[in-house]
């Protein structure tokens, strides 16, 4: 088995980052500044979903590798008070299995008071620590939740879980981790119950946001060809709801609304394929071992926890981190003639 299909990461060199404008924010070469910041703090997973791990979980990475609460925290109030991020997201693999959860949100939170500090999580074991994450600071939750179809959830995510994160999602309601975004990747498999995972998460209060998968699966089994679409979706939700487009209320946010039947409620479609937003991006990533990644599909990464670990001031982290978002790609380039997926899978990057 070779590095790339193991998923282990092979660093490359980037490009020069001598004529990086010398100011505090993490600027590119398009003109974009990130702003949004997804840190992983693991690799391991409750799940196994088909569009992004491999059946077998990924290969762990070595437990001194992966960042400590303590460095994690140094590294996001770095971001924050240097850099120009305002909104800090906790994601992996899946950020649950991480029992020092608690102790690195409380850590960001006791010395960021007023920042913006989410997680992106499966909710299996969410509903005995929702309120423990709300006390420790944590602001919201976004839960992935592609079926409420028991049979479909266990096929799509090789677990048989759903019961667990259904109540997850309660539980982070009752503890106000609220409002919560529900993502659901579109797949071949589940988008005929689209509508009725709609009709849940509208009964019990939660934003639906359809997402159309990306070649970012461990299995590689993406092709252009069989991926569901926005417009898929949108003919198998139109059978059963009106919907009225309503645009992007913010052109850094990936999902596009429509309005469900007479509204208020709407429902979002993140169409990172066919209606890509890469010209708006504006974020910025940390693996769970330490590298800035600066797009999901750009295998150029830069080793902060090295230079963290051999006594690296918060300056030299700073510069580090600005010459790697300085490298980042215009896109994705999903369309583009000769185009390769990223060596890391999604679990693998941080979603
Ligand atoms: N193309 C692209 N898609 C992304 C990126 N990050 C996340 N996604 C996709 O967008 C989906 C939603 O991401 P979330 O983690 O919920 O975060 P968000 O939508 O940025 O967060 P909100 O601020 O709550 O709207 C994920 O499930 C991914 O499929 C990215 O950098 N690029
Ligand atoms: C990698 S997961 C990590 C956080 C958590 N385990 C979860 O599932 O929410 C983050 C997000 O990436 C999305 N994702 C994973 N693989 C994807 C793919 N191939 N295409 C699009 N989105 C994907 C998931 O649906 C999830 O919303
Ligand atoms: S999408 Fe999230 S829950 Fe599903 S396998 Fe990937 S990391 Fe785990
Ligand atoms: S694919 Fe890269 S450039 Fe496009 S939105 Fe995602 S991270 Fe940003």
């Amino acid at each position: 088995m070779s590095l790339v299909e193991m998923g282990i990461p092979v660093v490359r060199g980037g490009l020069p980052a001598v004529d990086r404008p010398d100011v505090p924010d993490l600027l590119d070469r398009f003109g974009r500044t990130a702003r949004d910041l997804r840190v992983s703090i693991t690799e391991k997973c409750s799940l196994r979903c088909t569009y992004c791990m491999p059946e077998q979980g990924l290969p762990p990475i070595p437990r001194a590798d992966v960042l400590t609460a303590a460095e994690i925290v140094r590294l996001v109030v770095l971001a924050v008070t240097e850099l120009g991020v305002r909104e800090v997201r906790f994601t992996g693999g899946e950020p649950l299995m991480r029992r020092d959860l608690e102790q690195i949100v409380g850590g960001c939170r006791d010395r960021l008071p007023t920042l913006p500090l989410t997680m992106t999580s499966n909710a299996v074991g969410l509903r005995h620590r929702a309120a423990g994450l709300a006390a420790a600071g944590l602001s919201r939750v976004n839960i992935s939740l592609d079926t409420i179809d028991p049979a479909g959830f266990a096929a799509l995510t090789r677990r048989d879980r759903l019961p667990d994160a259904l109540a997850g999602i309660r539980a982070a309601r009752r503890a106000g981790l609220t409002p919560i975004k529900v993502n659901a990747v579109l797949m071949p498999d589940t988008v005929a119950g689209a509508s009725d995972l709609l009709d849940w998460c509208l009964g019990e209060g939660c934003e639906l946001r359809f997402i159309e998968e990306m070649p970012l699966d461990a299995d590689r089994a993406w092709t252009r060809t069989s991926m569901v679409t926005a417009a898929d979706l949108l003919d198998v939700l139109g059978t059963r709801f009106a919907l009225t487009p309503v645009g992007r209320p913010d052109p850094a946010s990936p999902a596009e609304f429509w309005r469900i039947d007479d509204g208020p409620a709407t429902v979002g479609v993140i169409a990172s394929v066919t209606r890509s937003f890469c010209a708006d991006c504006d974020r910025t990533r940390l693996t769970a071992d330490g590298r800035v990644r600066s797009c999901l599909f750009s295998d150029h990464e830069v080793d902060l926890r090295g230079a963290l670990r051999s006594g690296a001031s918060d300056g030299e982290l700073a510069r580090l981190w600005r010459d790697a978002m300085w490298q980042k790609w215009a896109g994705h380039g999903i369309d583009a003639a000769g185009f390769a997926p990223p060596e890391r899978s999604m679990g693998a990057i941080g979603g």
